[in-house]
Parts: C-alpha cells; sequence; structure tokens
C-alpha cells in the first residue's frame, strides 16, 4: 500500500480522523498569546494571557457531535468534515495563521502506518483478556510540558472538565508561569 491507495480506502481515512478527533495528540494545543485584549465567546481576555484551546473537548462536545464518546469512523462517510483548520469542531492541527504546517504529512503517516499494521499483522487481545477489559484511555500529550507545576494542575483539570479554553496570565511578559490568576470555563458537559 502507498499513498496513490488512500483514495481507495475512504474507511482507512475515516478511521484516521476518528481517532484523531477522539485522541488528538496536542489536546489543548499550543500556547497562543493575545497581542490586544480580546473578547471572545463573551470571555475578556486581558493583552498578554497564554490562551490555550481544549480542542480534546470541543471533539467531545455532544452539542456538535452525535454520541461524541463513540468511536465511529462512519460518522465521517455521512458527513464531509474537514481536518485541516477549517471546521472549528475538529482541530487536531490547529486553525489559523499558526495552523500545523506538517498537517497533511501527519495524516498520511497515520494513514499509512495504521493500513500497514492492519494489513499485514492479524490482532487480537493477549490470550484470557477481553478488548473491553483494555485501558484505552490516555496520558496528557505535548501541552503537558508547558508552564509550572500550578498551571499543569490547573491544565489537567480544565482538560477533563471540559473547559473549552484555559487562559492563564504570568505576573510579567515572560514565560515562567507561576501566576495563575484565572482560567476562563465554559462547560461543555
Ligand atoms: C498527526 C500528526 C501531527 C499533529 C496532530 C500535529 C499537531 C499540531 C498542532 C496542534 C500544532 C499547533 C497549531 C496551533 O498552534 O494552532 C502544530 C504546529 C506545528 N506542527 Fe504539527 N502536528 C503533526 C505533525 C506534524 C509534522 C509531520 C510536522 C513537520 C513535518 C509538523 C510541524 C509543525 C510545526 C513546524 C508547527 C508550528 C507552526 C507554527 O507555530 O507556526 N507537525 N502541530
Amino acid at each position: 500500500m502507498s499513498e496513490i491507495d488512500f483514495s481507495n480506502l475512504p474507511y482507512l481515512q475515516c478511521v484516521a480522523k476518528e481517532a484523531m478527533r477522539l485522541h488528538p495528540p496536542t489536546p489543548l494545543m499550543l500556547p497562543h498569546r493575545a497581542n490586544a485584549n480580546v473578547k471572545i465567546g463573551g470571555y475578556d481576555i486581558p493583552k498578554g494571557s497564554n490562551v490555550h484551546v481544549n480542542v480534546w473537548a470541543v471533539a467531545r462536545d455532544s452539542v456538535v457531535w452525535k454520541d461524541p464518546l463513540e468511536f465511529r469512523p462512519e460518522r465521517f462517510l455521512e458527513e464531509d468534515v474537514d481536518i485541516k483548520g477549517h471546521d472549528f469542531r475538529l482541530l487536531p492541527f490547529g486553525a489559523g495563521r499558526r495552523v500545523c504546517p506538517g498537517a497533511q504529512l501527519g495524516i498520511n503517516l497515520v494513514t499509512s502506518m495504521l493500513g500497514h499494521l492492519l494489513h499485514h499483522f492479524w490482532w487480537a487481545p493477549p490470550e484470557g483478556i477481553k478488548s473491553e477489559d483494555i485501558d484505552m484511555g490516555e496520558n496528557p500529550g505535548l501541552w503537558y510540558g508547558f508552564g509550572g507545576e500550578k498551571e499543569k494542575k490547573e491544565m489537567v483539570i480544565a482538560w477533563w472538565r471540559g473547559y473549552d479554553m484555559v487562559v492563564w496570565w504570568t505576573k510579567e511578559d515572560d514565560d515562567d508561569g507561576d501566576d495563575v490568576r484565572e482560567r476562563v470555563a465554559r462547560w461543555l458537559w
């Protein structure tokens, strides 16, 4: 299988998409710094704030996804949803000016690796273990490296509770990240 076969494997592409919807490698994206006072969704974001968008929570929001916690690749056969920053329901690669420039390569690599693994191996749980007993939960991803201990705690809470955005301030215009004053909260569920 090579890249030219992808167009004949629509379900495989949907599986890669669905995996990135439920398990985006950067669940809170990279931090973005507000360079002016702005208002987003009714919240005042002061200049200098660090903003993280919780794409993990947005992709599990039952307002915009039917049965959001179900792994159902078919949803992308029923509706063609852009994954490269144009549909704000699905943003594993971010959006806008700083969108991931390697998005297409990333998609191709995941699709290709998955296709080869499925094609060349027979997959089954270890003897005596049922597939539903395997813990498929994830640990915090790339964003976990940002900020101090306090931010990490705040962000873990925000991630799991489903805030759609995390905003934190630092005392000075630097990144030592010790002074969390507020986090923006909109409950998604
Ligand atoms: C499945 C694979 C990948 C995922 C999920 C991913 C995700 C992301 C995300 C979420 C961002 C931040 C976007 C934002 O801040 O709005 C980003 C940025 C970036 N990615 Fe990726 N990425 C992947 C693969 C790649 C690959 C293969 C490359 C290079 C070959 C790459 C290069 C970059 C670079 C250079 C940036 C920084 C862009 C900027 O700040 O202007 N990524 N990526």
